[in-house]
């Protein structure tokens, strides 16, 4: 059955006063997901959030939250999307039983008898002050503003900052029972390891382009890394036959590191004929590992641009074209040959 996505962005844009934040960006987020968006800081996570929830107007492109547009409807978007913003602002004089009843007042009847069950939980004492609350504490209670009105989507920025080891683990693993219930969650973090243990679709925004955006067991399942060794520095590892595409190369000495998207083993005799090459190894890759690899000068890239996506600047074009700013350190960067 085909649904309807939660969220869908056509060549979203935001730009700044010297600030390209977001370029391009398509996204569809299909309901009964948890999403997990992946970026440094900077790459425009926040300002995607922002743009989602109705609290910032993009400079170009649409979106689309729950059947609305956040721009247009932002209270029908807000009324089916529950929100924790990576610094959650709150009434810091009223106490944590009067902030819940507050809140409760915007949205239909159970909303306040579910805030309480949520904040027992977290053996929050409902007569403390916001104020004088723990940093985690603060999140806990932001987290349980966000969620009294079961969303249909839950979007939190950064949601486990602040929470200790055993609360995190907690809430992460509600987010799986969320999504199976049909709820769309949707987290941007910088916690990889986290967010693999409970996301089943992954989004990675580096510079304001979204380098990919796809199942994680498919991402991790297509992406391998080959160390092939050399008898010279020099020596030119052979054009891969298709489907594999060579997203990445860095020399190290006589060492080359491969990144490939499709590789099939079946290729390694083929790579081991070519003149100077001593040998091959295949490995997979974690999902921090690609994360780093998308982010690094030189990646080349979405391997599978959308189908009609001419854009040069695009979320999936491929061509792994870069700001000029973009200037991580690292080994030495050599051209894959895959960029258009
Ligand atoms: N109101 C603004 N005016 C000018 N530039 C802005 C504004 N808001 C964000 N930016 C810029 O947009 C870019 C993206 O910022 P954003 O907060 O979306 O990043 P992020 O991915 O959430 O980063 P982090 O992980 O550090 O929170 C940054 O370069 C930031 O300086």
């Amino acid at each position: 059955m085909i649904m309807n996505p939660v969220i869908s962005t056509d060549q979203l844009t935001m730009r700044f006063r010297g600030c390209d934040a977001l370029m391009g960006v398509d996204l569809k987020i299909q309901p009964g997901t948890v999403f997990a968006l992946l970026g440094e800081n900077g790459a425009g996570k926040t300002t995607l959030i922002r743009i989602l929830t109705g609290f910032q107007k993009p400079t170009g492109g649409s979106a689309n939250v729950c059947g609305f547009d956040p721009l247009k409807q932002p209270m029908e978007v807000r009324r089916r999307v529950g929100y924790v913003s990576d610094n959650p602002v709150m009434y810091d004089w009223m106490t944590v039983g009067q902030i819940g009843w507050f809140t409760a007042s915007f949205y239909p009847e159970g909303f306040y008898d579910c805030y309480r069950e949520q904040i027992a939980r977290y053996e929050i004492p409902e007569d403390r002050k916001i104020r004088v609350l723990s940093k985690g504490q603060r999140a806990k209670i932001a987290l349980s503003l966000s969620l009294a009105h079961d969303p249909e989507l839950l979007i939190l920025d950064e949601p486990t900052s602040g929470l200790d080891p055993m609360v995190r683990r907690e809430f992460l693993e509600s987010m799986i029972g969320r999504a199976a219930s049909g709820r769309t969650v949707f987290l941007s973090s910088h916690q990889i390891n986290e967010v693999e243990r409970v996301a089943d679709t992954i989004g990675i925004l580096h510079n304001g382009k979204l380098q990919t955006c796809e199942p994680l067991n498919d991402l991790k399942g297509s992406m391998t890394e080959l160390t092939v060794s050399m008898d010279d520095s020099l020596v030119e590892v052979p054009t891969l036959p298709e489907p594999a595409q060579t997203l990445l190369e860095e020399n190290q000495g006589r060492q080359r590191r491969v990144l490939v998207r499709h590789f099939d083993s079946s290729m390694i005799p083929f790579i081991e004929s070519a003149e100077g090459v001593v040998g091959v190894r295949e490995r997979a890759m974690t999902l921090e590992e690609i994360f780093i690899a998308h982010t690094r000068k030189g990646f080349s890239g979405p391997a599978d641009p959308p189908p009609g996506s001419g854009r040069s600047d695009g979320p999936s074009d491929g061509s792994g074209d870069h700001s000029p700013d973009d200037s991580k350190s690292g080994p030495e960067v050599i051209a894959t040959g895959e960029s258009s």
